[in-house]
């Protein structure tokens, strides 16, 4: 009887949504040239007979797209599914296939709205199966392995690319056009080598278990838009974001989050008229926003991102805009989240 518990298989369900994972090109010689969400989950199942070796794993299509067309009612619905399939007692484990695009929203996501401590492991690839030297049947296996571990157990929302166990908070693709795309500015939590994984460090900010948000009680998600500052930026994408209803707007900024003097009226004029003007940094290998750092937040009742980047910063926002409109404990949030 011991026997039989120690030896039994972890149950992980592998919910499919598309991307370059189960993308197909011409030849095997196009690697970056090829379709995204081409192949089905039941084939990428079963071209990896060694995962049987690691769990029971089945696999259900949730969606076939590539990540860039992924919308807000997308997500809730892979939400939801995640919430339902986690509260099951015949579910150990959840992977999910992602385009790479968008993965790292998709992962903080989850990560904030999901009342659970079982391991929930979204997994991409570069390359599509077809090509030589493809990536996603390594980290699918990698994926399988962490979600069906007792160790990935309260760590979050977690990310297997190119052999790291990433957070699903700070991980972003950082190129594209390596296998070695996906970085976090504070590093990965571990490593997973020939299904074993190595853990060596922990996220300090509040997730799954520890978080305020449930995707059960969230109905919709409000509009949260970006807009990209640089050299000589107008104020017409701000003013056209907040007039076509967003209820918040993301400032993606230069440097700590520097907002121009060619927009500093109109960001002020648009706060007086509700929208939340929330500030990021496009810096890619990691912004670090402080607030009354190059301006002055408290005056102009303005949010900062810290180190969310502006995609992440979108996410939070919403979730965040789901439970208060108040500038003050939105903050709180981008401080604890
Ligand atoms: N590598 C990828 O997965 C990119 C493919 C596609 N653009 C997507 O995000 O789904």
């Amino acid at each position: 009887k011991e026997v039989e518990t120690q030896t039994k298989l972890a149950n992980v369900v592998v919910l499919a949504t598309g991307g370059t994972i189960a993308g197909a090109g011409a030849s095997a010689a196009n690697s970056a040239t090829y379709q995204a969400a081409k192949v089905g989950i039941e084939q990428l199942i079963a071209g990896i007979p060694e995962l049987s070796k690691l769990a029971n794993v089945r696999g259900e299509q949730v969606m076939q797209i590539a990540s860039e067309s992924i919308t807000n009612d997308n997500l809730l619905q892979l939400g939801r599914r995640v919430s339902e399939l986690a509260d099951s007692k015949d579910v150990d484990g959840i992977v999910i296939t992602h385009g790479t695009d968008t993965l790292e929203e998709t992962a903080y996501f989850l990560n904030l709205v999901e009342k659970t401590d079982k391991p929930i492991i979204v997994v991409g690839s570069m390359r599509p199966g077809t090509a030589m030297s493809a990536d996603g049947m390594l980290n699918l296996y990698n994926a399988v392995a962490v979600a069906s571990s007792k160790e990935a157990h309260g760590k979050g929302v977690l990310v297997t690319m190119n052999d790291e166990i990433q957070s699903g908070r700070d991980v972003s693709k950082m190129i594209n056009i390596k296998t070695e795309a996906f970085k976090s500015a504070w590093g990965p939590l571990g490593m997973v080598v020939e299904g074993k994984s190595y853990w060596f460090r922990l996220p300090a900010k509040r997730h799954t278990m520890d978080s305020e948000f449930d995707i059960k009680n969230i109905k919709s998600l409000p509009d949260v838009e970006i807009a990209y500052s640089y050299g000589n930026v107008s104020d017409t994408a701000y003013k056209a974001l907040a007039q076509s209803g967003a209820k918040a707007i993301i400032h993606a900024g230069t440097g700590n989050g520097s907002v121009s003097s060619r927009v500093v009226p109109s960001l002020q004029a648009l706060r007086k008229d509700g929208v939340q003007i929330i500030r990021s940094s496009h810096v890619n290998a990691g912004g670090f926003v402080l607030r009354n750092a190059e301006q002055p937040d408290d005056k102009y009742d303005w949010v900062v991102a810290h180190d969310l980047n502006p995609q992440k910063a979108r996410i939070l926002a919403m979730v965040a805009l789901t439970k208060t409109n108040d500038s003050k404990e939105l903050q709180r949030m981008f401080w604890e989240y």
